[in-house]
């Protein structure tokens, strides 16, 4: 079902591994930079981390879908056929990044957001409970899916979007990240490889 990531020197993807290490290291932190963080928020005890800062600015944006193409094509081997992104914040990172891979998009939407026939499931995550949902024809059986989304904490919203996933019986290639927060050892909670490009809160 899926086919190879694009030729590396038709897309502009840099010479050589080396080069893309070096390019990544440095991506990273331009992006850790720019991360705020706000005490307290949604509810005591949260220290709450903002990203938004990231997609104010143009070049910012750039290094962070830059980044994860470049992971994508240095771990996976094969083009994933459909980037899943988590209502809201994964519809942020998403799209921009299958159009690069050229794979579908596929939402995760919060309950009562999606018509036609969907499929379910509920979860928890660090401040609170909610469902997800998805379209019940969005997954076709085998194909390859990466799910993302801007922060793994607990991993409940992660897990649940697998799961509907597999329901589907797509097959998870893997989960990515922004950031994680790695003292809630989310990434325990999922059944395929976990990828952040920053850990830990400042
Ligand atoms: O690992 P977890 O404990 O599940 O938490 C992580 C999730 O929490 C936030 O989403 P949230 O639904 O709070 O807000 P959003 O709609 O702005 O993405 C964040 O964007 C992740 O999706
Ligand atoms: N601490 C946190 N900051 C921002 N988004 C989150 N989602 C879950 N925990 C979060
Ligand atoms: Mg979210």
């Amino acid at each position: 079902m899926s086919s190879t990531l694009p030729d590396a020197s038709k897309v502009g993807l840099p010479a050589s591994d080396a080069t893309s290490a070096a390019e990544l290291a440095s991506l990273k932190v331009r992006l850790r930079g720019a991360l705020r963080q706000f005490p307290d928020f949604p509810s005591p005890g949260i220290l709450f981390e903002d990203i938004l800062p990231i997609f104010a600015d143009p070049s910012l944006h750039e290094a962070l879908i830059r980044s994860l193409e470049l992971h994508v094509i240095a771990n996976y081997g094969q083009k994933p056929d459909v980037i899943v992104g988590l209502e809201a914040r994964g519809f942020l990172m998403g799209p921009s990044l299958a159009l690069r891979l050229g794979a579908s998009f596929v939402p995760v939407r919060k309950q009562g957001k999606l018509p036609g026939p969907c499929e379910t499931q509920g979860y928890e995550k660090e401040y609170g409970q909610d469902f997800f949902q998805m379209q019940s024809d969005s997954i076709k059986p085998g194909q390859k899916v990466l799910v993302i989304d801007d922060i793994i904490a607990t991993g409940g919203s992660a897990k649940a979007g697998g799961e509907l996933i597999q329901k589907m019986g797509g097959e998870l290639l893997g989960f990515i990240f922004l950031l994680e927060l790695e003292f809630l050892h989310g990434r325990d909670k999922l059944p395929a490889p976990v990828y952040t490009l920053l850990s830990g809160q400042a």
